[in-house]
């Protein structure tokens, strides 16, 4: 469903279309059209070999046979008699586009620019929603490019006329997709020709037999190559048919365990997932909306960039985009800043504009998060994971460039990455440090806002990395979770809750699990009454659950926010805003940092860094899950009764690790770290106020 999807706004509620998985999959080579396709989008593949032929299923989610889709979708293309006529009144622009805003000292330089654009646009092995890779964004014909001349270039565009501007610009776009999609189409049969032959070949089917120009011969040997997808689709087409109206459909000798079994053991072979993972995330939905998900997967989402308001007007930027040959339109009403882009002739992190800052690669769903904060220009906000920076630099420009930003990350590498997009963008307000956020507030607290950004699972962007599907384990969703929720509470301990202009946490993850969301929500309302949640202000996005399975969450829950792909077409998303309404209590604070003792950053693959629980007990670390488990209970809690000599050993570790001999400055260093007893009045202080010593800044 890949061009139709790109079609669609991000963030628009579109109507599911659970069938058409069954259509994606007529053909082995319509199969194969999609692997290619989704190679040439640059989707990474998932682990092979989990088909009976041999071939991964995981990211051939049938997008060829959408090209035909897409076209009986679209109403006849009429070139624009008139050129678009655009009006743009937008709010979060900064007006004085000065020279000294547009200075080359403040892109940061090529040099800069080219170590720290890989992170930002050619990727990173670590998730994190907003890096996407673009270098292999498809060139297309000449012929697309639209409408370059004056009048466009210098009309404006109205957000609040949005519609008119929006179909104005869509329609000057519209045409170049056509024709470049017609170019595709012609490409991609070509290549499903190629890879026919090539699978052929791999199957020990000589290629000396393959006569493709026969057409008997040929579905012959294309159904040779893929039966067993399309028995597995049909299997699990029926399956979920028949949950859905179980009581009407079902065998009455089956019951819904055996049917959800055995859908799930089609779903792990057709898609590509682990047991596991497959099982954990069929169980978030009903049935028929938990296949649209899986698709959903499949699917590359639609490149964004994000308008950097600090350099210029989102209408400027779409024109000099545009000129440049690529087809785009603005992401949708909810967002200001944000531009879809469909094609482009350039690299598009390569382009001037690019290396001027005028925009970042930062996928739509990456910018709710900062739209729930708000952050008001003048505030004191902290970022505590903030690497590579999409949202600390959309803060920045909400902000205008005042007040300051604390950009904080644990992985020195990604902090490099964040740094060279604050330089990028022009970003003048924001201090970089590199604390692992447990450390927070100890190393500077009264923020008006906070924002964590957690590092998470990653299952809202499997259609990104589709390693997800098969490398996550039941561990990592007990030491996740762990480490999010202390991170929160040193989140919501950084806040000054007596800020007269914010005093709010949010809280988000790229993941769709509730042991990482909800749970950990939970987690921080029963550990924190001085917390409340509040509306996100978000205008679209599923409410939070407040019942999940056998577990029960505060009706509050309501107020946080779910996104899925299958939904809005954009990454998997979760979003969670607190208010603090009181200082934290002395008890809590030291429990904290307890409890923060025995959580430890460490490098991984996914996120950059995450938690490794230290025993709490015998130095094995199964225990200390078994026991987490055990005090979990409904809602995931957390013991606060550690045991001293443990703590002490914990923060001699991280004293190592900072590169100091514990020894040697054994009683100053573990003093240091270690949770002081303080008075309730002290604590509040410790935790609302900003030291006035911070360390380590810049
Ligand atoms: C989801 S990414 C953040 C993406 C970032 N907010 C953005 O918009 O560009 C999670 C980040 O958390 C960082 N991280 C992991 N553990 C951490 C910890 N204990 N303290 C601070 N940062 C941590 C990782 O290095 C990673 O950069």
């Amino acid at each position: 469903m890949a061009p139709s999807r790109r079609l669609q706004h991000q963030g628009v509620p579109t109507p599911l279309d659970e069938p058409s998985g069954a259509k994606k999959r007529k053909s082995g080579a319509s199969t194969n059209g999609a692997i290619k396709k989704q190679r040439k989008a640059g989707v990474v593949p998932a682990a092979k070999g989990t088909l009976a032929n041999g071939k991964n299923a995981a990211n051939s989610a049938g997008k060829k046979s959408t090209k035909g889709d897409f076209k009986t979708q679209q109403k006849p293309f009429v070139k624009p008699q008139k050129k678009a006529q655009l009006v743009e009144d937008d709010d979060e622009v900064v007006s004085d586009l000065s020279g000294d805003a547009l200075d080359d000292s403040d892109v940061g330089g090529a040099d800069l620019d080219g170590a720290v654009g890989g992170l930002d646009i050619l990727g990173d092995d670590d998730f994190d929603s907003d890096a996407d890779d673009f270098a292999n964004a498809p060139s297309g014909s000449d012929d697309d490019v639209v409408d370059s001349d004056r009048e466009v270039q210098h009309g404006v565009w109205s957000e609040d006329e949005d519609s008119d501007a929006e179909e104005a610009l869509t329609a000057a776009n519209i045409a170049g997709l056509s024709a470049r999609l017609d170019k595709e189409r012609a490409e991609e049969e070509a290549d499903a020709e190629q890879e026919l032959r090539q699978d052929a070949l791999q199957t020990n089917i000589a290629a000396a037999d393959l006569d493709l120009d026969d057409d008997e011969e040929d579905a012959k040997k294309q159904s040779m190559l893929a039966p067993d997808l399309q028995m597995l689709r049909t299997r699990i087409t029926e399956a979920v048919r028949v949950l859905s109206n179980f009581k009407e459909l079902r065998d009455p000798s089956r019951s819904r365990a055996d049917y959800t079994q055995a859908v799930l053991k089609d779903i792990c072979a057709y898609y590509g997932y682990s047991p596991f993972l497959a099982e954990k995330l069929f169980s978030l939905f009903p049935a028929q909306e938990a296949l649209s998900f899986f698709d959903s997967n499949e699917t590359p989402r639609p490149m964004v960039i994000r308008t950097n308001t600090l350099r210029t007007h989102r209408r400027d930027l779409a024109h000099s985009l545009i000129n440049r040959g690529v087809t785009l339109e603005p992401v949708g009403k909810w967002s200001k800043v944000g531009l879809q882009i469909f094609e482009s002739q350039v690299p598009l992190g390569a382009t001037p504009e690019y290396l001027a800052g005028h925009y970042i690669l930062q996928a739509a769903s990456s910018f709710l998060p900062v739209m729930a904060l708000a952050p008001q220009e003048h505030e004191r906000v902290l970022d505590m994971a903030a690497a590579p920076g999409g949202k600390t630099t959309h803060m920045a420009a909400l902000m205008r460039n005042t007040g300051c930003v604390f950009a904080n990350d644990a992985s020195k590498d990604r902090a490099k990455g964040l740094i060279g997009n604050i330089h990028r963008l022009g970003v003048k307000n924001t201090i970089v440090c590199n604390y692992s956020a447990l450390e927070f507030p100890k190393v500077m607290g009264g923020f008006d806002r906070v924002l964590l950004d957690a590092p998470c699972s990653g299952t809202g962007v499997i259609a990104k990395d589709a390693s997800v599907k098969t490398n996550k384990t039941p561990d990592d969703f007990l030491r996740l979770p762990h480490l999010q929720k202390q991170l929160l509470l040193a989140a919501i301990d950084s806040v000054d809750h007596a800020s007269k202009t914010g005093g709010y946490i949010v809280y988000s993850t790229c993941s769709v699990t509730v042991e990482e969301n909800e749970q950990v929500v939970q987690y921080a309302l029963n550990k924190r009454p001085n917390v409340k949640l509040v509306p996100t202000g978000l205008v679209f996005g599923r409410e939070g659950f407040i019942k999940y399975q056998s577990k029960r969450f505060h009706p509050s829950l309501k107020e946080t926010r779910r996104y899925y792909p299958h939904a809005y077409n954009v990454d998997g998303f979760f979003v969670a805003k607190f208010k603090k309404t009181a200082p934290t209590a002395a008890n809590a604070v030291h429990a904290q940092n307890a409890s923060a003792a025995n959580v430890s950053s460490i490098p991984t693959t996914n996120g950059g860094v995450e938690a490794k629980t230290k025993s709490r007990a015998a130095g094995n670390r199964d225990e200390d899950v078994d026991s987490e488990v055990e005090e979990d209970g409904v809602f995931g809690g957390w013991d606060e009764d550690e045991d001293s000599k443990y703590i002490e050993r914990s923060l001699k570790k991280q004293i190592r690790r900072k590169g100091i001999d514990p020894k040697a400055t054994k009683s100053k260093a573990v003093q240091s770290l270690a949770p002081k007893k303080v008075t309730e009045g002290e604590s509040s202080k410790q935790a609302d106020k900003p030291e006035k010593s911070g360390r380590k800044m810049g």
